[in-house]
């Protein structure tokens, strides 16, 4: 299958290099930039030096969808709205990993993202997918929405619970805390060293973009109240960990919750419920495209703790949309996607 990636020069588009350049269906045979025409890739990405001779080209949907089979978007929000759309009737597959088309409420994207929404006729032929938790099978779409780094690991680590309805309503916190290259390359005052470096920072406090992605999957699930959320930045290059506090309404044991947990994931290969009383750190997955879960119960107060860690740049953009590109095409889900941790 041919690849093209648009925004290859942002860190979600390196991601998709790394990944593709050895995946065993997929050839990245064109790369797209706004502002670099003409440049090789490598110019941009010395690290890439040899391993991708790929020239950028310009933007102009008809061509690419002659020239490929599916195109990652992998620009800033706002921008797949109206490229997305293009291609798509050109004739492109798309998977779109910006938050243009992950909320099929235009107020609510309008509302939290304040910019004008795409089509209504396009946010609905878009699938949404985090593959652990899909009921429909997404081969045969042309179209996927790939969800916000925060709400994938937030999600992963609710939905048993939410699932099994077991969250006591409005009881719902979740503590997030996210390394830098989750705001990507664009630079900006926050994200410079002397900003970051031995300091720790909450941001956009209640007013974060991906608190109504979470609650509209989550009401999918069946926990229909709004959730709190709240996002810090820390001084470190990749990873999330969610911490996430739920009351749960019946009596249960901890070991009960720890069961609940594993049999849910047993059969999903990207995510390692950890033992009882075991915790995951951002580490153990960095680079990766797993979501590792820790849980507590405490029987004194009735809530859960739950713990979720993933590689915001791999489960949170680019490992998960090639989960998602693999499933669309009907290839192995894990397929190009067997990295290890990179560890220490
Ligand atoms: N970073 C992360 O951890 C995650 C990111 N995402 C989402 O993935 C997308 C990419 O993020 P990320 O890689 O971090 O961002 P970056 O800022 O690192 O890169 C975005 C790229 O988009 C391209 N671009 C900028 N403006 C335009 C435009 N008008 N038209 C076309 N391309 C444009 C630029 O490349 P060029 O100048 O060459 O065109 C740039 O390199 C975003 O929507 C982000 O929200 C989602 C989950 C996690
Ligand atoms: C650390 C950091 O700044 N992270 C970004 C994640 C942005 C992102 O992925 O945005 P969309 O998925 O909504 O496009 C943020 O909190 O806004």
């Amino acid at each position: 299958m041919r690849v093209g990636i648009v925004g290859a020069t942002g860190y979600g588009g390196a991601e998709l290099l790394r990944i593709l350049h050895t995946h065993p269906y997929f050839e990245i045979t064109a790369l797209y930039t706004s502002s670099q025409q003409g440049r090789n890739i490598h110019e941009h990405y010395p690290h890439l030096t040899g391993i991708i001779p790929l020239t950028l080209e310009e933007i102009n949907p008809i061509k690419m969808a002659k020239d490929t089979d599916v195109v990652f978007l992998a620009v800033p929000t706002g921008v797949a709205s109206q490229l997305a759309p293009e291609l798509l009737s050109a004739g492109c597959m798309v998977i779109d990993l910006t938050g243009d088309f992950r909320l099929k409420n235009t107020e609510d994207y309008e509302f939290w993202y304040k910019r004008e929404a795409a089509p209504k006729e396009w946010i609905q032929k878009a699938v949404y997918s985090i593959p652990e938790l899909n009921n429909a099978s997404i081969k045969g779409s042309q179209f996927i929405s790939n969800p916000g780094c925060y709400p994938t690991a937030t999600l992963l680590g609710l939905a048993p619970l939410a699932k099994a309805k077991m969250l006591k309503e409005g009881s719902v916190i979740i503590d997030a805390k996210s390394g830098v290259s989750g705001a990507g390359q664009t630079v900006s005052l926050g994200n410079i060293y002397s900003e970051l470096n031995e300091n720790f920072k909450i941001y956009k406090v209640n007013q974060h973009q991906h608190i109504p992605e979470i609650e509209q999957m989550l009401k999918e699930l069946g926990y229909v109240s709004p959730v709190t959320f709240q996002t810090h930045l820390v001084p470190m290059t990749r990873g999330i960990m969610t911490t996430i506090y739920g009351s749960v309404e019946e009596k249960i044991t901890e070991d009960e919750l720890w069961k609940l947990y594993y049999e849910f994931y047993i059969d999903k290969p990207f995510v390692r419920v950890r033992e009882m009383g075991v915790f995951p750190a951002t580490k153990e997955v960095a680079a990766s495209n797993y979501c590792d879960i820790g849980i507590s119960f405490d029987e004194r107060t009735g809530r859960a703790t739950i713990v979720s860690v993933i590689d915001n740049l791999m489960k949170g953009a680019a490992g998960q949309a090639v989960q998602n590109a693999n499933l669309l095409f009907g290839f192995e889900e894990t397929a190009g996607l067997h990295f290890s941790p990179i560890y220490p």
